[in-house]
């Protein structure tokens, strides 16, 4: 069976209640909840973390290079910060997509650059939580070819 990884970074815990008028009301459970549920309908399993600790982040994706076939991630704050978030990212050489919840064009300069985004097969900012399931269509395409 294919499996994905679902990473969600720093304060995505907080959603639901963290500045609302950015991110809307949906929490990482509506998240979780979204991308098991379109995954399964291409047989596809689901592994989730979330976590406020870039080693745990960085742990989580040397693990899937083992059993998982695909990565989509929510890199938060660490977008814009973290060379050894891209390492680890083209150190599993996996498929993944990078997800934001906010359109972070639509922001802060600061917000504009991201690491990791030249190693990724798509990047979807600013579709909301939305932006996840279609992440889980489209790499259940790419890994059906
Ligand atoms: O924590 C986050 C969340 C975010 O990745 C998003 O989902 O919109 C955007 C980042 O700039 C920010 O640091």
């Amino acid at each position: 069976m294919k499996r994905i990884l679902l990473v969600n970074g720093p304060n995505i815990n907080l959603l639901g209640t963290r500045e609302p008028e950015i991110y809307g009301g949906d929490t990482l459970q509506d998240i979780e909840r979204l991308v098991i549920r379109a995954a399964k309908e291409y047989g596809i399993d689901v592994r989730t973390v979330q976590s406020n600790h870039e080693g745990v982040l960085l742990d989580a994706i040397h693990e899937a290079r083992h059993d998982c076939s695909a990565i989509i991630i929510n890199p938060a704050g660490l977008t814009h910060t973290s060379v050894a978030l891209r390492d680890a990212l083209a150190g599993v050489a996996l498929p993944f997509a990078e997800i934001h919840v906010s359109n972070v064009f639509a922001r802060e300069e600061f917000r504009h650059h991201s690491y990791v985004s030249p190693l990724a097969e798509f990047v979807i900012t600013g579709a909301g939580i939305q932006g996840y399931e279609f992440a889980v269509r489209r790499l259940a395409a790419l890994l059906a070819r």
